[in-house]
C-alpha cells in the first residue's frame, strides 16, 4: 500500500516538474516574467515534493487521508490558478493543467470531496480570473478564458461523481464476488447433508498433512467409519430418518474429536476421520470415547429411541507410504471390525494397542481378535 501511495505521489511531483518546464519556457519566450515563474515552479514543486516525501517516509500512515491525495490536488488547484494570473496571454496552456489535476480528483477522491475540490477551484479561479481582467488591456479574451474554464470546471465536476459512482459499484460488485468465491469453495469442499467435508478436499489434506508428516513435523492416524446397519435404520424408517442418523452422526463425532482433527464424509454412510500429533494410545482413547457417544445418542429428529453404532478401523501413517495406502489398511481394519461383531475399533495389521490403553467399555476390547485378522 505503501509503494502505491508513494508512487502516486511521486506521479504528481513529475507532472509537476513537467509543467514547470513549460512554464519557465513561455516565461524566456516573452509571455511572463522569468523572475516570477522561477519562484512560481519553485514553490509549486516544493509543496508537492514536501508531501511526496512525508508519503514516502511513511509519516501519514495513520492520517485520514495517507496518501495526502487531497491536500496534493488543492495545491495543484491553486498553484494552477496563480499560473494562470502570471502567464498573461497564453493561458490557454493551463486548462490542460487543471484538467489534469480534476483527473487525479476524478479517480481518487470520494464524492465530497470533489464537489470540494470544484468548489474550491471554481473560487481561486474566479479570483485569478478578476485579477487578470484587472491587469489585461483587452477584458474580451479574458471573458472568453473565463467561460471555458467554467464549462471545463462544471462538466468535470459532473464527471468525476458519475466516476465516482462506477467506482463504487465497481468496488461493491468486486466484494460481492469475493464473497461469492469464498462461499463457492466453501461448497465445493463440504458435504451438503452433513457439513462436514468431502472425501475430494479430505484426500488434498490428507496429502498436505502426508508431506508434514514426511519431514517429520507430525504424525497422522487414520479412522474409517462405517455406521453399523444402516440400511436397515433407511429401510425401517425411510430415507429422512436415515438423513437425520447421518446427521446426529457427525454431530456426535465433532463433539468428541478435538478442533485440530478433521472429520470428512467418505461416501454413503462411511466416514473418514484424520487425527493429526496424536499417538496410537490418544487415537484409540477418542475413538473409544465416538464409540460410545454414538452408541448413547438418540437420533436427533428421529422416532424416540432410534440409536445407532459405528464400527471403526485405525491405521497410522508412516512416512513416505502412499495415503492411499494408509486408508486401505484402515479399510481393511473397519471390515476386520464389521466381521468381529461391529460397534468396535479395530487397529490396522502391524499395530498393536500401547498397555497403558484402558480397557473399552463397549461389547469388545477395542481389538479384533487375532483368527478375524488371519482372515483378512
Ligand atoms: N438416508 C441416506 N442413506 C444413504 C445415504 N447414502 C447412502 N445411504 C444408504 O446407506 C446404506 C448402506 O448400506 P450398506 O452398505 O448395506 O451398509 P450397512 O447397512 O450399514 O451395513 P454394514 O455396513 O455392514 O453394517 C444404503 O441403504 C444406502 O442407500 C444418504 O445420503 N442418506
Amino acid at each position: 500500500m505503501l509503494r502505491v501511495r508513494a508512487s502516486m505521489a511521486m506521479l504528481a511531483v513529475w507532472l509537476m516538474v513537467c509543467s514547470s518546464g513549460v512554464m519557465l519556457w513561455l516565461a524566456h519566450a516573452g509571455y511572463a516574467s522569468v523572475a516570477a515563474m522561477t519562484w512560481w515552479a519553485l514553490v509549486a514543486t516544493g509543496g508537492l515534493v514536501v508531501m511526496a516525501a512525508l508519503v514516502r517516509l511513511d509519516l501519514t500512515a495513520t492520517w485520514r487521508d495517507p496518501a495526502l491525495t487531497f491536500p496534493q490536488i488543492l495545491w495543484a488547484v491553486t498553484s494552477s490558478a496563480v499560473a494562470y494570473v502570471l502567464i498573461g496571454e497564453v493561458k490557454g496552456v493551463i486548462h490542460g493543467l487543471l484538467a489534469l489535476t480534476l483527473l487525479f480528483a476524478a479517480l481518487n477522491l470520494k464524492a465530497k470531496q470533489i464537489v470540494a475540490v470544484s468548489l474550491y477551484a471554481l473560487g481561486t479561479f474566479a479570483l485569478a480570473v478578476l485579477f487578470s481582467i484587472h491587469l489585461s488591456h483587452e477584458s474580451a479574451p479574458e471573458i472568453a478564458y473565463a467561460a471555458v474554464l467554467l464549462i471545463m470546471l462544471l462538466g468535470c465536476m459532473l464527471l468525476s461523481l458519475q466516476l465516482y459512482q462506477l467506482r463504487v459499484r465497481l468496488r461493491r460488485q468486486r466484494q460481492e464476488l469475493v464473497l461469492a468465491l469464498a462461499e463457492n469453495r466453501e461448497l465445493a469442499s463440504r458435504d451438503p447433508l452433513t457439513g462436514v467435508l468431502n472425501r475430494r478436499h479430505m484426500l488434498e489434506l490428507m496429502h498436505l498433512e502426508q508431506r508434514r508428516c514426511l519431514r517429520g513435523q507430525r504424525t497422522m492416524l487414520l479412522a474409517q467409519m462405517d455406521i453399523d446397519h444402516f440400511k436397515l435404520i433407511n429401510d425401517t424408517h425411510g430415507h429422512g430418518v436415515g438423513d437425520l442418523a447421518l446427521m446426529t452422526f457427525t454431530q456426535v463425532v465433532r463433539e468428541n474429536i478435538r478442533s485440530s482433527d478433521v472429520l470428512a464424509r467418505w461416501g454413503g454412510e462411511e466416514f473418514v476421520l484424520l487425527l493429526s500429533d496424536t499417538h496410537l494410545d490418544g487415537a484409540l482413547l477418542t475413538l473409544e470415547r465416538v464409540r460410545a457417544a454414538v452408541e448413547a445418542a438418540e437420533v436427533e429428529g428421529g422416532p424416540p429411541g432410534l440409536r445407532m453404532t459405528v464400527s471403526m478401523g485405525l491405521a497410522e501413517h508412516q512416512p513416505g507410504e502412499a495415503v492411499e495406502l494408509t486408508l486401505d489398511r484402515a479399510d481393511k481394519a473397519l471390515y476386520a471390525a464389521k466381521h468381529a461383531g461391529r460397534n468396535r475399533v479395530a487397529l490396522g495389521d502391524g499395530m498393536r494397542p500401547p498397555p497403558a490403553t484402558p480397557a473399552a467399555s463397549g461389547p469388545d476390547p477395542t481389538r479384533v481378535p487375532a483368527e478375524v485378522l488371519e482372515d483378512m
